[in-house]
């Protein structure tokens, strides 16, 4: 992981599995190639053995289970994603949460196995505390923004300020903002605010030409950090 971070999370659209998920996932490749920037894919669980197949780029579960080995009908383990070849996992999303307690269990497998790991939170005052677990990046997402078009960088930049003050406690942590990031200028004033790079979910899943969305995030990011 190497700022500037650029997380884009598949979750479930119609297009976030199947053919179409791969397509995406190659054109995303091909940008990410032409700019040197690596892209986090995290995708379904059911799509992450094909992504590190076909595309080129570190594939991440969107959730694992917080159980141990043993009968639990169902679950996703974070042995189980690490033996079909993803690079880490989101831990916490707003849509997949988890207790404290599974939480630094999940974190102490997934290290133990070289899994990277991006743990999310909702407020910037788990930003400290969740550090502690040492996770690879946290990255923080206002529920209340994701999915709506309104960016926290816009509607609360100040949740982007205070968390990377958290975060400067702890060393060798990155942070990452989400929720609401649609445009180029969101994704700038994001790292302007001192991020290490963005989560984006339905600015590109839902876009016409996700590639042209990316490519735009990509340049902006560029931007910030350099200037
Ligand atoms: O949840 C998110 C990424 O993990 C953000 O979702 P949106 O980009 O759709 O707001």
């Amino acid at each position: 992981m190497k700022p500037p971070i650029i997380v884009i999370n598949f979750k479930a659209y119609e297009n976030s599995f199947g053919n179409k998920a791969i397509e995406l996932g190659k054109k995303i490749e091909k940008i990410s190639k032409e700019h040197s920037v690596e892209i986090i894919l995290s995708v379904p669980a059911t799509m992450i053995y094909r992504m590190v197949q076909e595309v080129d780029l570190p594939i991440y579960a969107e959730h694992v289970d917080p159980v141990p080995l043993g009968a639990y009908t169902g679950a996703i383990l974070p042995e189980m994603i690490k033996d079909v070849g993803a690079k880490g996992t989101l831990i916490n999303h707003s849509e997949r949460r988890l207790r404290a307690d599974e939480i630094d269990d999940v974190l102490k497998r997934t290290k133990k196995l070289g899994l990277s790991s991006i743990l999310c939170v909702d407020r910037y005052e788990l930003v400290y505390p969740f550090s502690l677990l040492r996770p690879d990046a946290i990255l923080i997402e206002p529920p209340e923004l994701i999915g709506t078009g309104i960016s926290v960088s816009k509607a609360k930049p100040e949740v982007i300020t205070k968390a990377v003050d958290e975060i400067r406690k702890s060393e060798g942590i990155y942070l990452i903002a989400g929720a609401g990031i649609t445009t180029s200028e969101d994704v700038y004033k994001a790292l302007k605010l001192g991020a290490h790079g963005i989560g984006v979910a339905s600015a590109v899943m839902k876009a016409k030409e996700p590639e042209k969305v990316v490519e735009d995030f990509i340049t902006s990011a560029l931007k910030a950090i350099s200037s």
